[in-house]
């Protein structure tokens, strides 16, 4: 059983810079150093969120609104993180959630592969996004021991939706994680305004450069004329098509566990659940697709309620380990970050996104301690209470 606490006395032994040299130990500070590290079009894509990114920031901001309940003498010494989610025993419940153009996000280049190894070295699932830098299969070698998830993007060739989940599969992926909320960008000020997606567009397109289907659309392959493969590419990424319906046709693609994320309804929970899902993945995509809508941990609650025995995931909005905490104790099986992830790695590579991951697991498991509430399975409505 991991101790993620342990970081704190590795950090107390060695000194930060002894363990992770230049590495921030908050999130504000995570922020603004990851900001700086991004070039100006990249961070405004990262840190950008729909409208006036109210919903965005209430995400955050909706957490001050819980308070944990701390309970005295519990037995704090056998402590337990491990959550079982779509068949798998994973040692903590922090997921890292899917984020396309990753690979940018690092030097090199090649975030999405940075990632992957991180994901070895802590035990974090990667849920790869169908926008990577490189193509899947390399992500899925360089994963180790560490169940990895593949998130698809469904394009409206279902030809080549279902090629890349079979890629997907073959590669050693663990489960499918569907994304419903975005068949097309949010309206999203800052990239409007610095024209962003045209400079995003030929940077994350690997796994449809690397697809057998996508390939044959094209009338050259996309190495000798990229324009041309972007434009198919734009023309095919998104279907706003899809409906219930067509639940059928996800399922029968993979025999993998399936998630949908991007749910917020309890009606759309009871669809998913009666289509023969595996775990519901309760979102708002970080705030970046819709503005005016609640924090995604305001629905939480009725979205676990109507789940009934299926699993939540849960993101957007988490930055610290009592974010965590809150979200598990709202009902969540598993808990996804997203941007503090894409600081660390662009402040610190491979290295940064293991000292993020490690800093809010250890945080997360010494709240639980010193709280009380030493295993997942002691957290409930009933540890919290709203301001
Ligand atoms: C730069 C960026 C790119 C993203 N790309 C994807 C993606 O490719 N697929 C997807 O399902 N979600 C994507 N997301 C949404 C995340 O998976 C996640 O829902 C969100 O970041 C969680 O909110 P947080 O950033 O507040 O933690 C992206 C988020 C960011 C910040
Ligand atoms: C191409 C984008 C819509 C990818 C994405 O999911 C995001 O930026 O949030």
């Amino acid at each position: 059983m991991a101790n993620f606490g342990d970081y704190q006395f590795e950090i107390y032994l060695n000194g930060l810079s002894g363990v992770m040299p230049t590495m921030p130990m908050t999130y504000a500070e995570l922020e603004e150093r990851g900001s700086r590290a991004l070039d100006p079009w990249l961070l405004s894509y990262v840190a950008g969120g729909a409208g006036d990114e109210h919903t965005q920031d209430l995400n955050v901001s909706v957490f001050d609104d819980w308070g944990l309940i701390p309970r005295m003498l519990v037995d704090g010494s056998q402590r337990d993180l491990s959550v079982e989610l779509c068949g798998m025993t994973l040692p903590s419940p922090l997921l890292m959630a899917p984020v396309g153009v990753i690979g940018v996000c690092a030097q090199d280049g090649h975030g999405d592969l940075a990632v992957a190894r991180a994901s070895a070295r802590t035990g974090v699932p990667m849920i790869a996004s169908t926008l990577a830098a490189d193509p899947l299969e390399d992500v899925a070698s360089q994963l180790g021991e560490t169940p990895g998830f593949f998130q698809l993007y469904t394009p409206n060739d279902r030809e080549l939706a279902e090629s890349l989940v079979h890629r997907a599969e073959k590669a050693g992926f663990k489960g499918i994680v569907v994304t419903l909320d975005t068949w097309v960008p949010g309206w999203r000020p800052r990239d409007l305004t610095r024209s962003n997606f045209p400079q995003l567009r030929g940077l994350a397109l690997e796994n449809y450069f690397s697809d057998p289907v996508f390939v044959s659309r094209l009338a050259r392959p996309p190495r000798e004329d990229l324009q041309a493969a972007v434009g198919t590419w734009a023309l095919t990424f998104g279907n706003p098509s899809l409906t219930w319906k067509d639940l059928t046709w996800f399922r029968s693609m993979t025999s993998l566990p399936l998630i949908l994320k991007g749910i917020m309804h309890p009606e759309d929970v009871r669809r998913a659940v009666d289509g023969g899902v595996d775990a519901i993945y309760c979102s708002n995509h970080g705030g970046r697709q819709a503005n005016g809508g609640l924090a995604s941990l305001d629905m939480l609650p009725d979205v676990v309620e109507a789940a009934g025995e299926i699993p939540v995931v849960f993101d957007s909005g988490v930055r610290s380990g009592d974010h965590i905490v809150k979200a598990l104790a709202l009902g969540a099986r598993a808990v996804g970050v997203g941007r503090p992830y894409v600081y660390g790695l662009a402040l610190g590579g491979e290295d940064g996104v293991v000292h993020v991951l490690r800093s809010l697991l250890a945080e997360a498991d010494l709240l639980m301690a010193v709280d009380g509430y030493p295993r997942i399975a002691d957290l409930g409505p009933a540890a919290l209470r709203r301001r």
